[in-house]
């Protein structure tokens, strides 16, 4: 188990450029699967979970192909099905999320598919009903013997479905098995985050009928056949948030380079609800040092609240960097984690730092803002799951003395060389 040494109190300055988005490229990936003809994507961040699952690919007989820095070439001309009967697959599969994509091109091209439960952070109940059912729908038949998801179907077809809930994965999944059905589907109640947008738009390059992009009523015609694409991954949108939150609890003054500013949502206006100053320069954010940043209250004066829901919402994956930014806000703030049940429990962590955090349930805790009238202390620590794991290496950094952060196997999952980058601005990380 790795760890970070953190002496805080370092002011950070300089540029940061973010990685390509590691929930986009979970999808993107699993597509390359879709077709026998090479496949090109860009932008791929070098991180734990994206390299496990090229790693899997390979293994069930893709050829990967490393064409420059974050670049790769994929030709799934020759799978190897076998592999997933294999004890290898089992354990590979198990240690991510994203691999429970690869259910739906597999039943596309190949008519069956095989997963181990999928791993990823252990925020609470991680239900895959709307990927199966939506499965179900298409026409395949499901079962789960405890150990192996598995699904097959030798003839999907186009069908209306109303998912039960808007899954980002379970969405990606059951429009990966739709391309290639027979006839017309529709998926409504679809979720629309930019991964999913993106994932769309490569699907149509490769020669899919997706129609409705960016709204939950997806539109497929069936094609028989998909062909080769070149793909180039958005910023990660979550690494941008997360930077935002850590130029203000530092004090830093720092410019987060070519953002895709409008595919960000409401992210932006969210930092600055929080009263966190931000320009936007061409296509990059630049955020001043700033000593106080109150936290604004809604228009009738009642305190604010910030909290998750379905794109275009507050993305789940910053409500930890949230959290964490108000630590030294001026002012009050109601985090309202509505989708994970486990994934506010590292306040306590905040709260050992000197934090004023009030942890009203699993999915509340409401924050009073220190105000830079006291710093957090360093201390030791461990990283829960990986937006826990950044925001406290961003209370880390703010902190007076040192701390460490153990299980920074969590952070690698999804921050590419966070260390190197943040010390190159400044920070003084050491990984033990
Ligand atoms: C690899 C990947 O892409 N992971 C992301 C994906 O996970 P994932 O696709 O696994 O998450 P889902 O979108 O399926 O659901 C996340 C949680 O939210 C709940 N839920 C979901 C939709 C909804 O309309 N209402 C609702 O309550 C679900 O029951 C579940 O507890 O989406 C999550 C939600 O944005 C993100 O946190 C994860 O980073
Ligand atoms: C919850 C997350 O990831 P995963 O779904 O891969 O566990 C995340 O990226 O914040």
């Amino acid at each position: 188990m790795a760890s970070f040494k953190i002496t805080g109190g370092r002011t950070l300055k300089g540029e940061l450029i973010p990685q390509g988005a590691k929930n986009e490229a979970l999808q993107i990936l699993c597509a390359v699967l879709l077709t026998k003809e090479p496949v090109t994507i860009h932008n791929i961040p070098n991180i734990r979970d994206v390299n496990q699952l090229i790693d899997l690919l390979g293994d069930l007989g893709v050829w990967v192909t490393k064409i420059g820095e974050s670049s790769y070439r994929f030709v799934a001309s020759d799978v190897n099905l076998d592999y997933l009967d294999s004890e290898a697959y089992q354990r590979k599969a198990a240690a991510l999320r994203g691999s429970v994509m690869l259910l739906g091109p597999m039943l596309a091209r190949f008519k069956k598919g095989r997963i181990p439960r999928p791993g990823g952070d252990k925020i609470g109940r991680r239900r895959l009903d709307t990927h199966f059912l939506g499965f179900e729908k298409l026409g395949a038949k499901f079962h789960y013997d405890g150990d192996f998801y598995r699904v097959e179907g030798d003839h999907l077809k186009g069908v209306y479905m109303l998912l039960d809930e808007a899954s980002v994965t379970g969405t990606a999944n059951v429009l990966m098995a739709a391309v290639m059905a027979e006839g017309t589907t529709t998926i409504y109640n679809a979720a629309c985050e930019p991964y999913l947008q993106q994932l769309s738009k490569m699907l149509n390059s490769m020669g899919a009928n997706i129609s409705g992009v960016g709204s939950n009523l997806l539109t497929i015609e069936g094609v028989s056949e998909l062909h080769g694409t070149e793909h180039t991954m958005l910023p990660d949108m979550i690494e941008i948030g997360s930077f935002i939150g850590m130029a203000a609890m530092t004090q830093s003054e720092i410019t987060i380079k070519n953002c895709q500013i409008p595919q960000l949502g409401i992210i932006p206006d969210t930092f600055r609800r929080l009263g966190i100053q931000m320009e936007f320069r061409g296509d990059d954010i630049y955020i001043p040092a700033q000593e106080r940043y109150q936290i604004d209250t809604f228009l009738d004066g009642g305190m604010m609240t910030v909290s998750d829901a379905p794109w275009p919402g507050f993305t789940p994956d910053l409500l930890s960097i949230v959290l964490v930014t108000a630590v030294q806000a001026s002012g009050t703030v109601l985090i309202h984690q509505k989708m994970f049940e486990s994934r506010l429990f590292f306040v306590d962590k905040l709260i050992e730092m000197g934090a004023q955090i009030i942890l009203c349930d699993p999915h509340r805790a409401t924050v009073v803002g220190l105000n830079r009238q006291m710093p957090l202390k360093g201390i030791r620590m461990a990283s829960p799951d990986i937006r826990a794991g950044v925001s406290l290496l961003i209370a880390a950094l703010s902190a007076k003395g040192n701390s460490i952060i153990d299980n920074i196997e969590q952070i690698d999952r999804g921050y590419q060389n966070i260390d190197t980058r943040l010390n190159a601005i400044g920070a003084e990380i050491i990984r033990l």
